[in-house]
């Protein structure tokens, strides 16, 4: 009883923000609408029941006019039908994509807002997959809620209507003797519906109640097997150096071999629930006529009304077995909301993760860090106090592992391990800092859009991008700007660092910060990069990590990181 109240607290919370978002009152109006097209058709199927009682009659008493009449009635009704049906289904449609592009649009927002999907990444272990919550689970959450929901309601409405066609149909039948004794039961067949649909839905739950864990695994092992073919594709070059395409193999059948023992699992637990569904699905053709025959055969009833009492007993049979019959469906929609639930406090533990050391805006020409840098499993990696003045080029050493790029990290606000006070000066605000890590990111797209990152390819004239290439001595790209490609890939190690150094010429930021942002090239080539950066950003300060002594001639001040010492010695 618990679990089904978290759950109903988590699907209210999922489902809740988008109809109090602007413009959620129209999206409850759509949905209302949707619910009166289905209210009409089962309206249509009440009718149909009556409809059926007349033509049997009519049938059974040889009457060709009331046969003829009733023809044109059904002709009536099914085109009414029709059309609601279809009507019914293409603003399904409508509302489905219109709520699935809000929900994505807001789940994208939260991970991208405060680095979220970075710090997901480094810390938490619970969220695998999120771009699979994001693309998958939520297309799964929309178009289950919407189908799940509608189809709950219209049961009901079923249920309500036929329950009371049900009821008046029993009375021939709801006086009996048992031993002598006379018995009235009122209501007799729709009682019997609910019993047997009690019975089909107990049992249902006890043989499908652990698809709910079978369903989040498969998502996730799915997930798990799509990243790794993907992460083979972005590394083929490296794989196929190593020659590591036989262990890749190998960690692709193993991936895969566990999305295939949880699909075992899943059938072995499904196929119980199939053979019930198929007994209940026979048993439903004969179980209304065992249970009514009395109508017939003791009563004076005309065939019509026979036929009838058993087809709203079918109906009303198949309402109350909405869980049982939708049983599976309902395991993977529970596993759904509660993937989206883990993604969301996932972010929210992220979002808060933001605040660790405290972030001033100092108003002075000055970058002042006094901090100490834990590691994401809370050890102590760095302790540091530190100040950097605007105009003048630091370069920070230390042997491999001490914490330079984590410090970085922190200096740029993304690393969320560190206690103590970070003052981030006016002019380093916005795009007024860039950091260039010494593996460049560069998206799939134009060349334009490649220089451009990360501001939109649009806002930059085509003359600054083509200069920014000849800058860095990537003059043979400079006439390629609308090429598209995989940049990422067909670049050489030196000339995708000296892409991002372009990026620096063309974002012309107050701070510029190099992680190892030459280490790809040569030392002559270092320098003149170094020398150009100088002339052509003469008020830019310059941070730098580097491990070349050549580098120190293009700074005034050295800082170096010890790893046996809590304090950086300057
Ligand atoms: N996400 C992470 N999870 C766990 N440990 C991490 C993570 N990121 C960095 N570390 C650890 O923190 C330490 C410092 O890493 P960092 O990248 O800052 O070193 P570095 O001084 O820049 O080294 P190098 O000169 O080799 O680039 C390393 O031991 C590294 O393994």
């Amino acid at each position: 009883m618990r679990k089904a109240w978290t759950f109903l607290k988590q699907l209210w919370a999922l489902t809740v923000p988008y109809f109090k978002s602007p413009g959620g009152r129209w999206a409850l109006a759509f949905f209302a609408f949707l619910v009166g097209l289905s209210f009409v058709l089962v309206e249509l199927n009440v009718r149909f029941s009556y409809w059926n009682n007349r033509f049997f009659t009519a049938l059974q008493e040889k009457n060709q006019d009331g046969f003829w009449v009733e023809v044109g009635v059904f002709a009536q009704l099914a085109a009414v039908f029709i059309t609601i049906a279809v009507l019914r289904y293409i603003l399904q449609q409508v509302f489905e994509i219109r709520w699935r592009t809000w929900l994505t649009n807001h789940f994208v927002a939260r991970w991208t807002t405060a680095e979220s999907y970075y710090k997901l990444q480094l810390a938490d272990g619970r969220t695998d997959n999120p771009d699979q919550r994001i693309a998958e689970d939520l297309r799964l959450f929309v178009e289950r809620t919407l189908s799940l929901s509608l189809s709950f309601i219209s049961n009901a409405a079923t249920l309500g209507s036929f329950a009371v066609v049900l009821w008046g149909l029993s009375e021939p039948i709801e006086t009996f003797t048992v031993a002598g004794t006379e018995i009235t039961i009122p209501g007799l067949l729709f009682w019997a519906a609910l019993v047997y649909s009690a019975f089909i839905t107990w049992i249902s739950h006890l043989v499908g109640r652990k698809l709910v864990g079978l369903n989040f695994n498969r998502e996730r092992r799915e997930a798990d097997f799509r990243f790794d073919l993907v992460r083979m594709r972005e590394n083929a070059e490296a794989i196929a150096l190593y020659g590591g395409a036989l262990v890749e193999r190998d960690r692709l059948k193993g991936r895969f071999e566990r999305v295939r023992e949880n699909f075992m699992a899943i059938v072995n637990r499904q196929k119980f629930l199939v053979g019930l569904q198929a007994a209940f699905d026979q048993a439903v053709v004969l179980v209304p006529y065992l249970i009514v025959w009395p109508v017939y055969f003791v009563g004076n009833v005309p065939f019509g009304h026979m036929t009838q009492t058993a087809g709203a007993f079918g109906r009303v049979q198949d309402a109350f077995s909405w869980f049982a019959s939708l049983y599976s469906t309902l395991a993977e929609w529970v596993a759904t909301v509660q993937r989206l639930t883990g993604f969301i406090e996932a972010l929210e533990v992220a979002e808060r993760k933001a605040c660790a050391a405290k972030l001033e805006r100092g108003p002075r020409d000055e970058w002042s860090v006094d901090i100490d840098i834990r590691l994401p499993d809370e050890k102590p990696l760095l302790s540091m106090d530190l100040t950097l003045k605007a105009g003048e080029s630091v370069l920070i050493v230390g042997a491999s592992g001490t914490g330079k790029s984590t410090l970085f990290r922190v200096l740029a606000g993304v690393w969320p391990f560190a206690d103590g006070r970070i003052v981030i000066p006016a002019s380093a605000q916005d795009r007024g800092r860039l950091f260039l890590p010494q593996k460049p990111y560069v998206p799939v797209g134009t060349l334009r859009a490649a220089v451009a990152y990360p501001a939109p390819e649009a806002s930059v004239p085509d003359a600054v991008l083509r200069q920014a290439l000849v800058d860095v001595d990537l003059s043979a790209l400079a006439d390629r700007l609308d090429e598209e490609g995989h940049w990422q890939n067909r670049l050489s190690g030196g000339e995708l660092q000296r892409l991002a150094i372009a990026r620096a010429l063309v974002q012309k930021p107050a701070w510029l910060f190099l992680d190892e942002a030459t280490s790809a090239m040569d030392e002559e080539m270092e320098s003149r990069l170094y020398r150009m950066l100088k002339a052509r950003l003469p008020d830019t300060t310059l941070v730098s990590i580097g491990h070349r002594a050549s580098l120190k001639a293009f700074h005034d001040r050295e800082v170096r990181l010890e790893a046996s010492l809590p304090r950086a010695a300057e």
